[in-house]
C-alpha cells in the first residue's frame, strides 16, 4: 500500500498557483525527501495531506484513506511536525508530551519520549523558555508519540545545532526501520541526501525531478569537466577531441585545454591528444557536484544551504582532484 498518494492535485490561492498538477507517491516504510526553496509549495502539499486545506483538483489519498472523507482516526495513526510549531509558554516539555499522549489515546512513557529527542532534563521547566531548537525537539518528540505508522515532518531541522540534526536524523531512521513511513520537507539539501531514501524536487508548485540520492549522484557524476596543462596546444589541435561521442565542448588558453565530456570519456579524450602530439603534464578532473545539479533543477535558487547537517563532512560532493 501507498503511504501518500497525489494524484493531479493542483492548489491556488486567488491568482497564487502554489501547487500545480503534482502526482506523487510515498510507498509504506520510505523516508521521502520533499526538497524545494522557500516558496516552492511544499508546506501547501503537506497541509493538504493533513486536509488542513483542500486541493483546488485532484485526489489525496494518506494511509490508504481518502483524506478530505478521513476523520479522527487517520490524524492518530500519522504524527506531524508543522511548520512554526507554537509552545504552550506556562506549560512544561512534559506536559506537552502528556498531552499528546493524551489527544491520541497513546500509552507512551513521557519520560521515554524526552529522553529520545533529548529533552530530560529540561522536561519540567515551562516550554517558554525553551530555545528554538528545544522546541523543534518537543515538537519532534509530540510527533512521536503513539508510534504513528506516518511521519510528516516539515522543516524538521529548522533551529537545530548540528548535534541536534544529526540526532534527529537518528530518530527519522529508527522511526523507518520499526516500519514507520517518513516525509519531511526541507531546503536543506544535506539534511535530505544524508537520510532519504527518495526525493523529489518541488520547484514553483511543479514536481521538477524525482529519484534516490543514488540516482541523483549518478547523474551528477556523469558530466565533467578536464582542465589539463599541457606543453603546447593550437585551437585546431582540439578538433579529433571535439568530434569524440560525450564531448561537449574543449578550449585552449595559453598551456590549459578545458573539456567538458561525458565521465565516461575521458581517458579518449587523453589518449586522443596524445595521438595529436600534445604533452600532457598535469590533469585535474571537476565533477558536477550534487549541489550544481539541484541548482540546475530549481534555477539557481537555494536549496542547498549546508547548516546543521551534522554530519563533520561536506553536505554535498566537490570538486575532486586528480582524476
Ligand atoms: N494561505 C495562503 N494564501 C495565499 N497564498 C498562499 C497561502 N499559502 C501559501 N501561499 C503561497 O503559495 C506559495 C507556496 O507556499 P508554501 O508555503 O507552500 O511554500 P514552501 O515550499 O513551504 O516555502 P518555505 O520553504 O518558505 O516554507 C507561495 O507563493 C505562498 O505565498
Amino acid at each position: 500500500m501507498s503511504a501518500i498518494q497525489l494524484s493531479s492535485v493542483t492548489k491556488r490561492f486567488g491568482d497564487i498557483e502554489a501547487v500545480r498538477d503534482l502526482d506523487l507517491t510515498v510507498e509504506s516504510g520510505e523516508i521521502y525527501g520533499f526538497l524545494g526553496p522557500n516558496g516552492a509549495g511544499k508546506s501547501t502539499t503537506i497541509n493538504m495531506l493533513l486536509d488542513f486545506v483542500r486541493p483546488t483538483e485532484g485526489t489525496i489519498t494518506v494511509l490508504g484513506e481518502p483524506v478530505e472523507a478521513a476523520g479522527a482516526e487517520l490524524r492518530e495513526r500519522i504524527g506531524v511536525l508543522p511548520e512554526g510549531f507554537d509552545v504552550y509558554s506556562r506549560l512544561t516539555g512534559r506536559k506537552h508530551i502528556e498531552f499528546a499522549i493524551d489527544s491520541k489515546e497513546a500509552d507512551d512513557d513521557p519520560a521515554e519520549i524526552l529522553d529520545r529527542v533529548g529533552l530530560s532534563e529540561a522536561a519540567d521547566r515551562p516550554a517558554g523558555g525553551y530555545s528554538k531548537g528545544m522546541r523543534q525537539r518537543l515538537a519532534l518528540g509530540m510527533a512521536l508519540v503513539g508510534e504513528p505508522e506516518l511521519l510528516i515532518l516539515d522543516e524538521p531541522s529548522t533551529g537545530l545545532d548540528p548535534g541536534g540534526a544529526r540526532e534527529m536524523r537518528e530518530i527519522v531512521e529508527a522511526e523507518a526501520a520499526r516500519g514507520a513511513t517518513v516525509f519531511f520537507s526541507s531546503h536543506v539539501l544535506g539534511q535530505v541526501e544524508a537520510v532519504c531514501d527518495r526525493v523529489g524536487i518541488l520547484h514553483e508548485g511543479e514536481l521538477v525531478t524525482e529519484d534516490s540520492i543514488e540516482g541523483l549522484r549518478e547523474a551528477s557524476d556523469s558530466e565533467a569537466t578536464l582542465i589539463l596543462t599541457v606543453d603546447d596546444a593550437t585551437d585546431d589541435d582540439l578538433d579529433a577531441v571535439r568530434r569524440l561521442d560525450g564531448v561537449s565542448g574543449a578550449a585552449v588558453d595559453g598551456s590549459m585545454v578545458t573539456v567538458s565530456c561525458e565521465a565516461g570519456v575521458k581517458t579518449d579524450v587523453i589518449s586522443t591528444l596524445g595521438e595529436a602530439g600534445i604533452e600532457i603534464q598535469d590533469i585535474e578532473t571537476e565533477s558536477t557536484s550534487l549541489e550544481e545539479l539541484f541548482l540546475s533543477y530549481t534555477d539557481g535558487e537555494g536549496v542547498v544551504e549546508k547548516e546543521g547537517t551534522g554530519t563533520g563532512e561536506p553536505a554535498v560532493a566537490t570538486p575532486e582532484g586528480g582524476q
